[in-house]
């Protein structure tokens, strides 16, 4: 899948590059696999951070329509820094929030609020849904 493609190729960019963030907290090769399983194991995940407006904005829009989402509030994380620069390197940006459905980015707070006018959020996130339903059925976890 493209993203993971990119993903891998943030870890390594990172890698090479003289980040000192690196030096407490997890690797970046850590830190990418941490957003890769929370992107893939959630079907809404919303980088925020606690104290953003943006970000409550987003929140809200996924708790006014009743649907569940994981949030990584990375002002509460010591390395919080480190995943916006791998964000950045995945997204194009390192701005919270970032909101991912079904593993793919679809953007921040006003993309999110765009989506949601167009009816277009809450598809997305059924979508998810029911492929995850779907994969539960077969035995063993198996894709
Ligand atoms: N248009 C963007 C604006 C996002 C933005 O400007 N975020 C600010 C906080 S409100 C930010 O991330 N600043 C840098 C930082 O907090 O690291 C959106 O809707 O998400
Ligand atoms: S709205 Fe101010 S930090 Fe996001």
């Amino acid at each position: 899948m493209a993203l993971w493609g990119a993903l891998r190729a943030a870890g390594s960019r990172l890698r090479m590059g003289n980040n000192p963030s690196t030096s407490m907290g997890l690797s970046n090769a850590a830190t990418v696999n941490k957003i890769q399983e929370t992107i893939s194991d959630n079907c809404v995940v919303i980088f925020s951070k606690t104290t953003c407006t943006y970000c409550k904005m987003a929140k809200k829009l996924f708790q006014d329509m009743n649907v569940n989402y994981t949030a990584i509030e990375l002002d509460m994380y010591e390395n919080g820094s480190q995943f916006q620069d791998i964000l950045h390197q995945m997204t194009g940006g390192r701005t919270v929030p970032r909101v991912f459905i079904n593993g793919a980015f679809i953007g921040g707070a006003t993309d999110t609020q765009r989506l949601h006018q167009q009816g277009k959020l809450l598809p997305l996130v059924h979508q998810c849904q029911m492929r995850r339903v779907k994969n539960s059925d077969l035995p063993c976890g198996l894709p």
